[in-house]
């Protein structure tokens, strides 16, 4: 029979600090029974990409939170590609990948550049030392993504709360959740509103994906929800995504040295940071049959957890120094974005914002080092930062 902890990973004080229980996780096998909430739990690097890769046996149909959409009420209508088997997610997910591609983004490269160097330039005028988090992790993806979508200047600030809820959403209704649910009606209907042609500019993934569904790559009633999904996913994760990279550079200066010498290492020094914090730290499958994983039999219907933080680390993968930021290290293959039919299609989207934020840091600022100790914010399902104070020297 199968290993059990009943330790709960959604508790906070294992949400802000997980590393031991992930740890205790990798040790009791590749498959193990969480007693609290009765879900099964892949913390390994092996089980958890194969889970990832076998969309077949492991569906996200049900939903990729421990909400099962079979037997429960999902609180929005499923996203038609993460909350998607194939076929229903196969033209979806070809539009968007063309509308995120790398030919869309060469228009967004200069702009974003200049962009994050004005940003940087306003922050360093304020002084050397500030937080970093609604200095510039917030500030930048707010500053550029919603442009890129084509939404209204008004009412942008609902794009992080929203965030913050459908991430909590995806984990057991605790606190975390109780807390967030007011506001689940007003923010819907906001990102609702955004997604009708009408709200969208004429140019902009959103103008891409409406216009997908003249051609009928998409049909008219999908394309919102496609917008839905730009909104979901594509802010919160790069705030989060952006605040580990600076985390990762200010508790490693050699590191940032090693970037300022050589700045062509930043697309990689995000990907190790994405590794290293694993901005998304968990989601959901359901097996969709009685299936077999490391050897071990899983029932139709279970949900199981893939932790994809632990399998970040996971020392049988990645070696005794998992567990450090190092820019020699190759973090291909890393599961920080997902793998196989699921993978992030918003990636090459995040890589271009923090190539751009960490490519203008490096060209004016000599030193960073932590001003304080951070602060998380707790999340269900995102390694979030609330404050990050920071010291920086000029270039
Ligand atoms: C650091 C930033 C980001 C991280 C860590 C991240 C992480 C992930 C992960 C782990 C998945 C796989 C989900 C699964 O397997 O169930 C995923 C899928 C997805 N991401 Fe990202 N993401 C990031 C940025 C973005 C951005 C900027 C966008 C949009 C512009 C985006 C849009 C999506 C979408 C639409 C999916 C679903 C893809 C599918 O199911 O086919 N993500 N992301
Ligand atoms: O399609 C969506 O709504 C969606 C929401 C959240 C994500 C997380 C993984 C980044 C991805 C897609």
């Amino acid at each position: 029979h199968l290993p059990t902890t009943d330790v709960d990973p959604f508790a906070p004080e294992v949400l802000t600090d997980p590393l031991a229980f992930h740890e205790e996780l990798r040790a009791a096998g590749p498959l193990v029974r969480l007693t609290r909430y009765d879900v099964l739990a892949l913390g390994r690097y092996t089980d958890v990409r194969a889970a990832l890769v076998d969309w077949q046996s492991f569906r996200s149909g049900a939903g990729v939170g421990m909400l099962n959409f079979h037997t429960e009420t999902p609180w929005r209508p499923p996203s038609l590609l993460l909350e998607a088997d194939p076929p229903h997610h196969d033209a979806p997910r070809r539009v968007l990948g063309k509308v995120l591609g790398p030919r869309a983004l060469r228009v967004l490269r200069e702009r974003w550049a200049a962009d994050a160097e004005t940003l940087v330039d306003e922050v360093l005028a304020g002084g050397y030392e500030f937080d970093a988090v609604p200095a510039l992790t917030e500030a930048f993806p707010l500053r550029v993504f919603p442009d890129a979508v084509g939404l209204p200047e008004q009412g942008r600030e609902n794009l992080l709360p929203y965030g913050d809820l459908l991430f909590n959403a995806f984990g057991p209704r605790n606190a975390l959740l109780e807390e967030k649910l007011p506001r689940l009606g007003e923010l819907s209907a906001w990102v609702n509103a955004q997604c009708a042609r009408e709200a969208l500019a004429g140019e902009g993934f959103g103008a891409d994906i409406w216009a997908a569904a003249d051609r009928g790559d998409i049909t008219a009633e999908q394309a919102p929800l496609v917008v839905r999904s730009l909104l979901s996913a594509g802010v919160d994760t790069t705030v989060t995504g952006l605040a580990a990279v600076l985390h990762a550079v200010a508790r490693y200066p050699e590191q940032w040295a090693r970037l300022r010498a050589d700045p062509g290492l930043a697309r990689v020094a995000f990907d190790e940071a994405v590794r290293w914090e694993s901005p998304v730290q968990t989601f959901f499958r359901t097996t969709a049959t009685d299936t077999e994983l490391a050897g071990v039999r899983i029932p139709a219907g279970r949900k199981v957890l893939m932790f994809l933080g632990s399998a970040n680390r996971d020392p049988r993968h990645w070696g005794p120094g998992a567990g450090t930021f190092d820019l020699d290290r190759d973090p291909s293959g890393h599961v920080g974005f997902g793998m196989g039919l699921h993978q992030c299609v918003g990636q090459h989207v995040a890589r271009l914002e923090a190539e751009a934020v960490l490519t203008a840091l490096a060209a004016r600022v000599a030193t960073i080092t932590p001003a304080g100790p951070p602060r998380r914010r707790p999340n269900n399902t995102m390694r979030a930062w609330a404050s990050m104070p920071l010291r920086v020297t000029p270039a």
